[in-house]
C-alpha cells in the first residue's frame, strides 16, 4: 500500500483564495482592511523566515501587515509596551509574538498580555479555557491547519481512534481539545509513554507532534491509518542540509492510508490559518458574521 499524500501547500492556497475574497468583501462592504501584527524579538534566522513570510502572505491577501523588530536584549517593559500599543490600535486585529522568545523575557506574562480577541496565535490563557469547554475562541494555528485537513480527507472524524504525540501548549493540547470536540476518543501520548508503539498502533489517526527527527517509523503505524507530521526539523545527511518531520516518510508512506509530507505540508497550513485567524479577529471585532470555512 502507498499512502495518499494530503498536499498541504495545495490546501493552504485554497485557504488563502478564500481568506483574500473575505478580504476583499470587507473592504468593499464595509469599508475595513483586516490589519495583523508579528512582532519579533531577535535575530534567529529560522524566526526571521518564518516572519518574512507571514508578512509577504498577509500582503497578497489584501491585509495590512505591521511587522516590529526589536533587539535580543529588549527589555520586558519595552515589548509589554509594544503589545498594549497595538491592543488599542484599532487598525489592528491581529497580533502574533513569534516564539521562542529570548530566556529573560516571560513567555507566558507577554503571552496574556495580547488582548485575547486579537490573539491570533491561540495562547492567550482566555482562549486556551474557552477552547477546553467548547465556547468561541482564537484556535491556534498548526492544530486548526490539521484539523482542517483531516476534516477534508475524511469527512466526518467520529468515533475515530486518535492519538496526539506531544504535549505542547503551541500544538499537543490544543489538538488533542480539537479532536475531541470532533468527537474522536483521544490519547495524548508524550516520552513518557508506557508501550509508545503499540499505543501509536492503535490510532486512527495519528499527529506526530514531538520535535525528534523522524522518531515515529513505519512500523508504529497501523495499516490505512492517517498520519500528520507537525515536526519541522533541520538535520544533515549526507552533507546536505535536510527538512525533515517527526515520521519516517519512507517507511510510514508505505503502511499508511494518507500522510502529509514534510516540507508541504502542516508548515504552509500553519500561515494559512493565521490568515484566517486575523480575518476572524477582524469581523468579529466589527460585529460582523463568521467568515466561512475559516474557523473551527
Ligand atoms: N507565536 C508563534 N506562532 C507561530 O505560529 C510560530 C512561532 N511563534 N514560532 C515559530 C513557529 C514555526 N512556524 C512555522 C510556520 C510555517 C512553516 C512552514 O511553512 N514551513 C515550510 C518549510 C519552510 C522552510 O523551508 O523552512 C513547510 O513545512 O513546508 C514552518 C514553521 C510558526 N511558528
Amino acid at each position: 500500500m502507498t499512502a495518499n499524500i494530503i498536499d498541504g501547500k495545495a490546501f493552504a492556497a485554497t485557504v488563502r483564495e478564500k481568506v483574500t475574497g473575505h478580504v476583499a468583501r470587507l473592504k468593499e462592504e464595509n469599508g475595513i482592511t483586516p490589519g495583523l501584527a508579528v512582532v519579533l524579538v531577535g535575530e534567529d534566522p529560522a524566526s526571521q523566515v518564518y516572519v518574512r513570510s507571514k508578512g509577504k502572505q498577509t500582503v497578497e491577501t489584501g491585509m495590512n501587515s505591521y511587522e516590529y523588530k526589536m533587539d535580543a536584549d529588549t527589555s520586558e517593559a519595552d515589548l509589554l509596551a509594544v503589545v498594549e500599543k497595538l491592543n488599542n490600535d484599532p487598525e489592528v486585529h491581529g497580533i502574533l509574538v513569534q516564539l521562542p522568545l529570548p530566556g529573560h523575557l516571560n513567555e507566558d506574562l507577554i503571552i496574556n498580555s495580547i488582548d485575547p480577541a486579537k490573539d491570533v496565535d491561540g495562547f492567550h490563557i482566555s482562549n486556551v479555557g474557552l477552547l477546553g469547554t467548547g465556547q468561541k475562541s482564537m484556535v491556534p494555528c498548526t492544530p486548526l491547519g490539521c484539523l482542517m485537513m483531516l476534516r477534508d480527507y475524511h469527512g466526518s472524524l467520529s468515533g475515530m481512534n486518535a492519538v496526539v504525540i506531544g504535549r505542547s501548549n503551541i500544538v499537543g493540547k490544543p489538538m488533542a481539545q480539537l479532536l475531541l470536540g470532533d468527537s474522536c476518543t483521544v490519547t495524548i501520548a508524550h516520552s513518557r509513554t508506557k508501550d509508545l508503539p503499540e499505543v501509536v498502533r492503535g490510532a486512527d489517526i495519528v499527529v506526530a507532534a514531538v520535535g525528534r527527527p523522524e522518531m515515529v517509523p513505519g512500523d508504529w503505524i497501523r495499516e490505512g491509518a492517517t498520519v500528520i507530521d507537525v515536526g519541522i526539523n533541520r538535520i544533515e545527511r549526507d552533507g546536505k542540509n535536510k527538512l525533515v518531520g517527526d515520521v519516517d516518510f519512507e517507511s510510514a508512506s508505505k503502511v499508511a492510508g494518507a500522510i502529509t509530507p514534510v516540507p508541504g505540508g502542516v508548515g504552509p497550513m500553519t500561515i494559512a490559518c493565521l490568515l484566517a485567524n486575523t480575518v476572524t479577529a477582524c469581523c468579529r471585532a466589527n460585529g460582523l458574521a463568521e467568515p466561512e470555512g475559516l474557523t473551527a
